[in-house]
């Protein structure tokens, strides 16, 4: 052996050494150099043309383990130079036989930077093996370093034993190939430095030789492991990568794992694969230029950490502050795509059979791809595309009729109810929203389910229902961790088609159309659902009407309260002003300076007993704890205090009340009947009650859109169908969740209404903390996070900017700057009207108020969504202005189908229009 490499070199032999059993011979060929001039002397190389290379004579041996590929001539089929270098290229591992190769390309080194190429194992020859460089450079002299590497290459052993070069393009263009290959970017987030492709199955040259190991490796000294130098031809590199224990912090806790400075409020940014956490002057000098996203340089080539996984592909704000915007996107595009991080398929199984690269692809690459999936073992229903670990309840609904994982078990999920959906026998959970959604399973209890939710019993024809259209069997859903299908996966074209269309032959039922009301806390969501019930005729139950007349009065209640409140801190401060005035004249006039105690505020004992009681409560925050009994025993007395000067002399000055809510004004100039046993709500009690939620967070409306006398004018073609149904359902943004993560539920709403107070610009909200946030900063918020949300992707959005009524009032005391977003709000006259610095002619300062509003709304939706915003200006309280937002609802939502031009004007799609308003914005 020792003879057949010393063939290999030209010249001296100097390099080879042999230890004496033939195992552990180093050979180097490294590139010739041409980048700029260096600093340090490096051994002399002579070049060494391809010509030159000896003939290989024998190939070994009888020794079957230790056959050694015979080097042919090597086919020149590009213009690489091989050179011999064993010093400048470093040694091989002394364990394995090594061969180190380098092809030049163009290389820029400079100090303290070397280049070695290595060629994989090759299990048979005559089989690909292929070329990956490793790119080493010092440490502590990157800094400095101008990293220009361009060196590829890819090479089989052929069956006469030579070397070949496999595709001198791929050397000059790598990523392309690789692309073609993987379908994915070589990894490469600079032009800089990449990796060569994998070798695929091509060369179908017939194995001549049996299998060796590592025929031909390159392993350098210090470091033990490349990953290519495992990959089996066809199988996942990633599955033999080792995984890289957690890097360790010499410094303190939170300090720079390279500089040990900073603390935990330092930004830093985390390699994906050590774990290492660098500050903002380590980052690129431990990470470089991030071929691989980030993985510190000397964690290139390892897998990633799984518990990393959920954070590929998105940086810290320090990367964002760093690099260019190109940049960060090229390094995550790197991060995500690039063959070493992506998770070895051999660790995944479904429906009991190990996926392969290609069925881990397709798994996620589908429409809707399980989410967070980790290595482990999954059963999946190709049916209706449910999917679990094994032994578990479903956990989501991916896209059905998957070419992945073998036949679902029957036991796949551990069920133990006798009933099977798509042959697998549901758990106790399933068999509850089965129970809810009112599904007969007694006696039947096999069940075929469609993607869309539709069942029927298996061997029927017949579609039943929809196991999930109730709303409620979806929220219990949510709340038991069950998925439930989303109209999305019936839309994405893999629905059941002939299922579908049964659906539709047997019409079980109309789509319904649904419109999810969501909106800031206060914001007039609750007034807009009673007032579309108003509107379209939906009678309140009794049961409702009993709810609210409590309601109403535990409001009054309230109010009551803060008035009594109200009157102590101005007869307080009244006292206390008369006590100074007094001590002042008694001290000039040097009289006794006695005063009255009783002021314009002051009430009798009676009524001061009852209001210390009220008082209490209301601060203990249990005033409902006391209804109704409350109304019956003290509405004689709620009289007493309301026609009490004292009270009335407070309502007055009701402005100066902050707790006191806008429409309570309303109630209480109704006091005495309100408090009384038989009061009995109007409908305008019912729109301006607080406080009324059907049920807990949770309100539905199902109703039908009367024909308008302007659309009876219309041609048929544009006429609504009047027996559509539309669904509208409120929910309370305290119901959303932590992060709004129940919004999952309302995925398959057709239209969000998303309703901001106008009137919320200069309010404060405090939370538990006792930090207090601008309103409309709050709803800003909320609104971000809704749009954003990924179970809203492509939702089409209505703004409802209301309290309209309001607005007008407040503008004229406080200027709409008062909100920090709204600063740049200058309402100047346009020009096309009169230069008369008046607003005569122009629309009221609200309405311009409005449209700057909106617009912000709409810039903000636009930057984040690239979508346009439809935005409609409500007046809660006026059932006109409500009814004409539900109908542009329901435009909104057909839109595209009858006039497909609107689409293009991005800012300009407003349901209410003011000739002439021009938005300073
Ligand atoms: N003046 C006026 N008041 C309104 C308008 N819309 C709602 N309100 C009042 O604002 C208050 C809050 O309205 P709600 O409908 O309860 O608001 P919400 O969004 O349900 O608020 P939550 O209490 O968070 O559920 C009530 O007193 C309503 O009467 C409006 O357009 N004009
Ligand atoms: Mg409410």
């Amino acid at each position: 052996m020792a003879s057949l490499l010393r063939k290999l070199r030209p010249g001296s032999s100097s390099s080879i050494h042999d230890d004496g059993d033939g195992s552990n011979y180093e050979y180097s060929f490294a590139s010739e150099y041409k980048g700029p001039p260096l600093s340090f002397s490096i051994p002399q190389v002579n070049p060494f043309k391809i010509e030159q290379i000896p003939v290989a004579s024998v190939a070994c041996s009888s020794a079957d383990q230790i056959s050694v590929p015979v080097i042919q001539p090597i086919v020149k089929s590009s213009n690489i130079q091989l050179t011999l270098n064993k010093d400048l290229l470093g040694s091989s591992n002394s364990k394995s036989p090594a061969i180190e190769f380098a092809i030049s390309g163009s290389a820029e080194l400079t100090k303290s930077c070397s280049l070695r190429v290595r060629v994989d194992t090759v299990d048979r020859i005559g089989e690909s093996g292929s070329l990956n460089r490793i790119y080493d450079a010092d440490k502590s002299s990157t800094e400095n370093t101008a990293q220009k590497l361009k060196i590829s290459g890819s090479f089989r052993v052929s069956d006469t034993g030579e070397i070949v070069e496999e595709s001198p393009e791929s050397e000059l263009n790598p990523t392309n190939s690789d692309t073609a290959e993987s379908g994915s970017s070589s990894g490469s987030a600079s032009s800089d430095i990449f990796s060569c492709r994998e070798d695929d199955h091509r060369n179908n040259v017939a194995p001549v030789h049996v299998k060796r190991p590592s025929v031909v490796t390159f392993l350098s000294s210090e470091e033990s492991y490349d990953p290519v130098v495992n990959k089996k031809c066809g199988g996942s590199e990633v599955a033999s990568l080792p995984v890289r224990p957690h890097a360790e912090r010499t410094g303190n806790k939170g300090t720079c794992y390279r500089c040990n400075r900073g603390n935990r409020f330092t930004e830093k940014e985390i390699c994906i694969v050590c774990r290492a956490k660098y500050c903002q002057y380590c980052v690129i000098r431990t990470m470089g230029s991030m071929p691989e996203g980030r993985k510190c340089i000397t964690c290139i080539g390892y897998r990633i950490d799984e518990n990393m996984r959920k954070t590929q592909g998105k940086c810290s704000r320090l990367l964002k502050h760093m690099l260019s915007e190109v940049q960060v996107k090229q390094i995550m595009q790197a991060e995500l795509n690039c063959e070493v991080n992506q998770m070895p398929p051999e660790s995944f199984f479904v429906n009991g059979d190990q996926l392969d690269r290609s069925k881990l692809k397709l798994l996620q690459s589908c429409a809707k791809p399980p989410k967070k999936l980790k290595p482990g073992s999954y059963w999946y229903d190709k049916a209706s595309g449910f999917w679990g670990k094994d032994g578990q309840p479903p956990s989501q609904i991916i896209t059905p009729r998957l070419d992945v994982g073998g036949h679902l078990q029957k036991s796949a999920s551990k069920g133990n109810t006798n009933v099977s959906i798509n042959g697998r026998e549901i758990t106790k959970k399933e068999l509850r929203i089965l129970k809810l959604a009112g599904i007969p399973y007694e006696g039947t209890p096999d069940f075929w389910v469609s993607p869309d939710g539709s069942y029927q019993e298996e061997g029927q024809k017949n579609v039943k229902g929809r196991i999930w259209d109730k709303t409620t069997v979806r929220i219990a859903c949510a709340f038991m961790s069950l998925p439930v299908p989303s109209n999305s996966i019936a839309a994405s074209g893999e629905s059941d088609v002939e299922g579908e269309n049964k659906f539709k032959d047997n019409s079980v039922q109309k789509k319904l159309y649904k419109f999810l009301l969501v909106g800031s806390i206060k914001s007039g969501t609750s007034t807009i659902v009673k007032q579309a019930k108003h509107l379209y005729n939906i009678p309140f139950s009794e049961e409702e009407r009993q709810n609210i007349k409590l309601v109403i009065q535990s409001n009054l209640y309230t109010y009551l309260g803060i008035l009594l409140e109200g009157r102590e801190t101005f007869e307080e401060s009244l006292l206390e002003k008369r006590g100074r005035q007094t001590a002042d004249e008694s001290t000039s006039a040097g009289n006794t300076g006695e005063t009255t105690n009783t002021t314009i505020y002051s009430i009798g004992p009676r009524l001061k007993a009852f209001s210390d009681w009220l008082i209490k409560y209301m601060v203990s925050g249990n005033l409902e704890a006391i209804f109704p009994a409350a109304t019956r025993e003290y509405a004689p007395l709620i009289e007493e205090l309301w026609r009490d000067a004292a009270i009335q002399a407070t309502y007055n000055r009701r402005n100066e009340l902050d707790m006191l809510p806008r429409g309570a004004s309303y109630f209480l100039d109704r006091a005495v009947e309100i408090s009384k046993v038989d009061y009995e709500p109007t409908d305008m009690d019912i729109m301006y009650a607080e406080g009324i939620s059907l049920s807990n967070s949770l309100t539905t409306v199902e109703f039908s859109f009367p024909r308008t006398s302007s659309e009876e004018s219309l041609d048929p073609e544009y006429q609504h169908d009047l027996s559509l149904k539309y669904q509208l359902i409120r929910v309370h943004p305290r119901g959303l969740g932590e992060n709004c993560k129940w919004l999952e539920i309302f995925e398959d709403m057709d239209v969000v209404l998303f309703c901001v107070a106008l009137t919320d610009y200069d309010e404060y909200t405090v939370d538990r903390n006792g930090v207090s946030t601008n309103k409309m900063m709050a709803a800003k918020q909320l609104f971000e996070n809704i749009i954003t949300h990924r179970s809203f992707t492509n939702k089409k959005f209505l703004l409802i900017l209301n309290k309209l009524d309001l607005l007008e009032e407040k503008m004229e005391q406080i200027p709409l700057t008062r909100c920090e977003w709204f600063c740049d709000f200058n309402p100047v006259i346009s020009n096309n009207q009169n230069q008369v610095n008046n607003y005569t002619n122009s629309p009221p300062l609200a309405q311009r108020a409005f449209q700057f509003i909106a617009t912000k709304f709409k810039k903000l939706f636009y930057s984040l969504t690239n979508r346009k915003l439809y935005v409609s200006l409500v007046t809660g309280l006026e059932p006109d202005t409500v009814d004409e937002a539900l109908r542009y609802a329901r435009e909104v939502m057909f839109w595209e189908k009858w006039d497909p031009s609107v689409t293009g004007d991005k800012f300009e799609n407003t349901s209410t229009s003011f000739d002439e308003i021009e938005p300073t914005t």
